[in-house]
């Protein structure tokens, strides 16, 4: 790609991934048909649709009507391995739904990333439960073997600071207990505004559960209700498009946007007002027109791992320091993103620093174009290109196509608005 002067159009947000994954679990634990309107076709919510038709569920995928169609409640003995390939969030949520299969085993894997991300709070926690779900390497890591078996206990004990996708696993499983259950938390949680889309659609699934003070409670024997619902658009995915628009001179409207979303990723939008850009939001869109002067600010990322490459890249732009703080769970994503983004925008001639949690960016104002690595991760492609778009001359990202996962039309999208990119194969 090469430095774009200038973006001008309207564009869609692609369909949340969160909110896909659970729609698309959900539906299939519920006795009935459920309707997915506007799902994400991107490569880990359909690991997800792969996991649950493994696990029994029917589901057609209309891509005239661009819905997904679930036959749900039936849970089967799978006839062979499940693989969710790269998609974190299906191998946590469908770890503990595999524990409901009527007999046997059921063995989650993935790719080389998926194989090392931490699992061993969760499969503890299942274990308190009364369900055998291990490491067939005995690390903590997939594959991961699930024994068919009922729940039994009222109390679960897990850390919150790992990965907010164990307790959304718990959250989903919970429910068929015969008993009430208490999730109780023994480190403060992080990521939570992913509960917060959790309990959204759960409770559209009809499924309750209140907060306590430690925790949450998990009400027993409930069912899961057939819904139709429509996948409201992703701010994480948005945040390439709002960084784009806010460090090129713009006149861009990203749709599909609510603002009284739950997502936590909506920050982006918050992120780029105090760093100087009056973008304006309106009910259900954003507008970025002009040309802005951004400084740098001090970002608690605790609740918003996902926006770390953006906002990186926004800081290396900005006047001053912009420090990236609490991200110690950004390190166990697709990779360590911290590293990466360290490792890699100090390429294009970026003054950023690694700490333990997090990274400190002196704007520099230019950068110059580089070949960077992505490490096969969807969104250091995407934050590394808006790097691009505003550095001087070429910029050569590599492993492009990992997009695939999150924003599949990512680059068709960009080039829509005016970006100069170039897919070199
Ligand atoms: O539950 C979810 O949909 C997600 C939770 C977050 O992970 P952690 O809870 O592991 O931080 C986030 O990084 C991931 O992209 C999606
Ligand atoms: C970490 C991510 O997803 P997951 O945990 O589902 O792999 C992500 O999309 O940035």
């Amino acid at each position: 790609m090469k430095k774009t002067n200038r973006l001008e159009g309207t564009v869609k947000a692609p369909p949340s991934k969160s909110y896909t994954h659970r729609a698309v679990i959900g539906a299939s634990l519920a006795d009935g048909e459920s309707r997915i309107i506007n799902p994400l076709w991107g490569a880990d919510c359909l690991s997800s649709v792969h996991g649950c038709r493994m696990l029994g569920a029917e589901i057609t995928l209309d891509k005239e009507k661009d819905e997904w169609v679930v036959k749900g409640g039936k849970l089967k003995t799978p006839d062979n391995i499940i693989d969710i390939g790269n998609s974190g969030t299906t191998l946590r949520i469908l770890t503990s739904i595999a524990s409901q299969i009527p007999k046997g085993y059921a063995i989650l894997t993935g790719d080389d990333s998926i194989r090392r991300r931490p699992m061993q709070p969760l499969l503890d926690a299942l274990k308190q439960l009364n369900i055998e779900a291990f490491s067939s390497k005995l690390d903590g890591t997939a594959p991961i073997i699930v024994k068919s078996g009922k729940i039994d206990g009222n109390v679960v004990k897990i850390r919150g600071d790992i990965s907010s996708q164990f307790i959304t696993s718990l959250m989903m499983l919970l429910p068929f207990n015969r008993e009430d259950t208490e999730i109780i938390l023994t480190s403060p949680l992080k990521s939570k505004p992913y509960i917060d889309v959790t309990l959204d659609i759960l409770n559209k699934f009809d499924i309750k559960i209140d907060k306590t003070e430690n925790g949450f409670l998990v009400y027993g024997n409930q069912k899961y209700k057939p819904i139709n619902y429509i996948v409201e658009g992703d701010y994480s995915s948005a945040s390439y498009l709002v960084a784009a628009g806010v460090l090129i001179n713009s006149n861009i409207t990203i749709e599909n946007l609510f603002a009284n979303s739950k997502q936590g990723d909506r920050a982006i939008i918050d992120i780029v007002k105090e760093m100087g850009a009056d973008i304006k939001v309106k009910k259900d869109k954003v507008v970025i027109d002009g040309e802005y002067s951004l400084e740098g600010i001090d970002v608690d990322v605790k609740d918003i791992p996902d926006l770390v490459p953006t906002i990186a890249v926004l800081g290396c732009f900005a006047e001053g320091k912009t420090e990236i703080y609490n991200g110690e769970h950004v390190r166990l994503k697709e990779c360590d993103r911290l590293r990466a983004c360290a490792v890699e925008l100090k390429k294009m001639g970026a003054d950023i620093k690694e700490k333990p949690d997090g990274l400190i960016i002196r704007g520099v104002k230019k950068l110059k174009g580089a070949k960077l690595n992505t490490y096969h991760d969807h969104r250091l492609v995407m934050a590394f290109t808006v790097a691009g778009l505003k550095a001087e001359g070429e910029t050569i990202i590599e492993g492009e196509d990992a997009v695939n996962i999150s924003f599949p039309n990512f680059v068709d999208v960009m080039k829509s608005i005016g970006a100069n990119i170039e897919i070199k194969r």
